[in-house]
């Protein structure tokens, strides 16, 4: 199990206004520092004007100039190496409207460079499935978008979603592992009255917001301390999200921003939001279990190869049944153990449980088959006739047994004398 917090990680659009109103401040074991300046006259109308500073830490901050391949290599490998090994991944991007989530996620269309996470991520996935021949691998890919608070898959012809645990898994190795990896790119966290929306635009837009604000609901809950009840049942994107936030997940945020003047209180509260998504606590472990077909399959080879030991220390080939000759030899065995006299005599079949299952259950037949005295039914009289060919056997039985129940009688007679 691996005990961990949520990783953060901002990244800053390129803007064509250079801004003096950001400085990073990268330290090696501590991570990144973000500072925001916002003079007392800019700040007017659109953030606490008291404070002029403000101070984010996150484990890197990538700046206007970082590549697509930075990300990827810094954020996405670490995350498709863990899901490589067995644990659940999230990446998930968070920020205003604009700020390149979706780039940063997806990537961008007009050249091959700009390919974002998704295709990245795949690409490194595969290669290594075809470069790993110990193992085999199956791969199932949904693209999920929730719509309305209702998801689709739109790989999915059906137009619905299959959630993860219903894909089938084909057998590999007795031992499988499953691992989920979710590449998210939420909708913008702008407020809705800023979009200045109506009519359908405007009912997503409300939709998009609960969304979002049952997200902020489930991770504010988190970050508290001795919080008993996580609302993830409030919205579709946090009953699928369940997992990645406070559960069985490797998970990483990607903070968006843009930092000219009329986007910077958006950015100073994504930078909140990551604060607050920082103190999450995950438990990812590793999702590995058997197969119950390819166990019994190995379970009958180990059968196997243990038989082929014991026919090499007993120096006899054995069969799972008994052989008509081997049987004939345990009767005549048996005849000769229970026509013996002597009381001491053993009956001694080798270290074979098909033969001594044999002898007892024949000795069992033997026991339950003896005429009772005085056998008046029909079933007595059949058991009779079968048993005439093995008078002198059943005279035997009947006296065993009839010692057997004097022995019983004097036992009970002397628990009743000392009670
Ligand atoms: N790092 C970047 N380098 C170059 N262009 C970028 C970068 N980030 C974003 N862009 C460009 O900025 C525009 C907006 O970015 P993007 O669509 O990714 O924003 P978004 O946060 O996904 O917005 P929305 O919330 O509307 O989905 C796009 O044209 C995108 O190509």
């Amino acid at each position: 199990m691996v005990n961990h917090t949520i990783k953060i990680f901002g990244r800053i659009k390129p803007t064509e206004k250079t801004s003096a109103l950001y400085s990073l401040d990268d330290e090696e074991q501590v991570g990144s520092t973000l500072k925001f300046v916002v003079p007392r006259d800019l700040a007017q109308g659109f953030i606490n004007n008291k404070k002029e500073s403000y101070l984010f830490r996150f484990q890197k901050i990538f700046d206007q100039g970082a590549k697509q391949e930075d990300i990827f290599e810094n954020i996405a490998k670490p995350v498709a190496d863990s899901v490589l090994a067995g644990y659940n991944g999230t990446i998930f991007a968070y920020g205003q409207t604009g700020s390149g989530k979706t780039f940063t996620i997806t990537g961008g269309a007009e050249h091959y460079s700009d390919r974002g996470i998704i295709p990245r991520t795949l690409s490194y996935l595969y290669e290594h499935f075809s470069q790993e021949s110990g193992m085999v691998y199956t791969t199932h890919v949904s693209y999920l978008e929730i719509y309305n608070d209702t998801g689709y898959d739109l790989l999915e012809t059906r137009q619905d979603m299959s959630r993860l645990e219903d894909l089938p898994r084909e057998p590999g190795s007795a031992t499988v592992r499953r691992s989920k990896l979710h590449l998210v790119d939420l909708a913008g966290s702008d407020r809705v009255y800023k979009t200045g929306l109506n009519g359908q635009l405007l009912k997503e837009a409300k939709y998009i917001n609960l969304s979002l604000h049952f997200l902020e609901q489930v991770i504010i809950a988190l970050s508290e301390k001795n919080r008993s009840h996580i609302p993830y049942r409030n919205s579709m994107l946090t009953s699928v999200l369940r997992d990645s936030l406070g559960g069985n997940c490797m998970t990483t945020m990607i903070a968006t921003m843009a930092v000219d003047k009329r986007n910077l209180d958006e950015s100073i509260s994504t930078c909140r939001f990551a604060q607050r998504v920082a103190l999450i606590k995950n438990e990812a472990i590793l999702n590995e279990e058997l197969d119950p077909a390819l166990l019994i399959a190995r379970l009958k080879m180990e059968v196997q190869s243990l038989k082929e030991e014991l026919s090499m220390l007993t120096g006899v080939q054995r069969e799972d049944q008994l052989t008509e000759d081997e049987i004939n030899k345990l009767e005549v065995l048996l005849r000769s153990y229970l026509d013996d006299r002597d009381p001491e005599v053993t009956l001694d079949l080798g270290p074979d449980m098909r033969k001594i299952q044999y002898c007892f259950s024949r000795l069992k037949r033997m026991i339950l088959e003896k005429p009772s005295r005085g056998a008046t039914s029909p079933d007595q009289i059949i058991t009779a006739e079968t048993m005439k060919g093995d008078a002198e056997e059943s005279r035997r039985l009947a006296e065993m047994l009839t010692q057997r129940d004097n022995e019983i009688r004097i036992l009970q007679y002397n628990h009743m004398e000392h009670t």
